[in-house]
């Protein structure tokens, strides 16, 4: 940090921006004093417009280059979504706050049919989300889903332009750039498990920067930590990503106790097993871990290597 101004790196996707906004409010509240200043960049995963991201493939899409520009010390923070971020941080950096949770699930927007279960028989599904995907074709095998690609903003604009009977999206985005309205039904978790992290914040930092952790300290939500060190320890376990149909949900119970719940589905949706478990929160990580073992003796196992050989094919 130089002259009193904490730089934020951000993506420059409105929600990004609101995301960076919302860290920028909460320093400037908290430290009258400090200078704030953002810095937009654009990472590959923004770039690539055209392709289905689970093709693109590749970790940290959406991080790699606001990291390098960090590293460097072009920025002092990172704002991103935590979903967005892959379970390993590259070195010399580190998730230092995680901000408290409000939004996990996912939301139909269909101004036409409302909900899931109002939707006519092959209706087409707009998602671009192999774990949506699976979970919904799961629920309801005749549905059409196809690929959704681009920012909250170009996905709602599609939804009238390609014709789609509905679409699914993250109930968080579309609140925080005030699309609160456009929701017709939040999926119920019983049908649809939402991703690692979804809804929560991650702000990077460089692991030396004493100075800078310290100040964003106060952004840290205890309860959100356990949430998402369960949920990536279960990331990591099944080595998941975009690229592997996974959901996972953990939530606080009473006691210090937290309630874990994930999926592993087939991409046809036709294989999935799910499961849960409850523990303590202080051991988050063996919860997650345990559970993504579980789940992968189940019969996860023989899909991660189907779809592990279906990438290597294409590659
Ligand atoms: N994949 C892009 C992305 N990354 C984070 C969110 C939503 C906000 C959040 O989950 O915190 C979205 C949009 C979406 O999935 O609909």
């Amino acid at each position: 940090m130089k002259n009193d101004t904490i730089v934020i790196g951000t993506r420059s996707s409105k929600l990004a921006l609101w995301q960076a906004d919302y860290v920028a409010d909460c320093l400037r509240k908290r430290y009258p004093e400090l200078r704030v200043e953002k810095k937009l960049m654009t990472t590959k995963g923004d770039k690539i417009l055209d392709a289905p991201l689970a093709k693109i493939g590749g970790k940290g899409l959406f991080t790699k280059e606001l990291e390098q520009d960090m590293l460097a010390g072009g920025i002092d923070i990172a704002v991103h979504s935590l979903k967005d971020m892959p379970t390993e941080v590259p070195e010399g950096l580190v998730i230092s706050a995680i901000t408290e949770r409000f939004d996990p699930g996912d939301a139909v927007v269909s101004p036409k049919y409302r909900t899931l279960e109002n939707l006519p028989q092959g209706a087409k599904v707009g998602t671009s989300s192999l774990r949506r995907k699976a979970q919904l074709l799961h629920a309801r095998p005749d549905l059409q889903i196809s690929d959704l690609r681009g920012n909250v903003n170009t996905r709602l604009e599609k939804l009238e332009r390609e014709h789609f009977d509905a679409i699914i999206l993250a109930v968080a985005g579309l609140k925080r750039l005030g699309f609160a309205d456009r929701i017709t039904e939040v999926l119920p978790r019983e049908m649809v498990l939402p991703a690692v992290g979804q809804g929560a914040l991650a702000i990077e930092t460089r692991e030396n920067d004493r100075e800078v952790r310290n100040l964003i300290a106060f952004l840290n939500d205890e309860a959100t930590v356990a949430c998402a060190r369960a949920e990536r320890a279960f990331l990591a376990r099944v080595e998941g990503g975009c690229q592997v149909p996974v959901g996972v949900y953990a939530v606080p119970e009473a006691e210090g106790r937290l309630h874990v719940e994930a999926v592993i589905a087939s991409l046809d949706g036709a294989r999935l097993y799910r499961d849960a478990a409850v523990g303590s929160a202080a051991e988050a990580e063996s919860l997650g871990t345990a559970l993504a073992d579980k789940l992968l003796a189940m019969g996860g196992i023989a899909i991660l290597h189907e779809i592990g050989l279906l990438l290597d094919r294409k590659a």
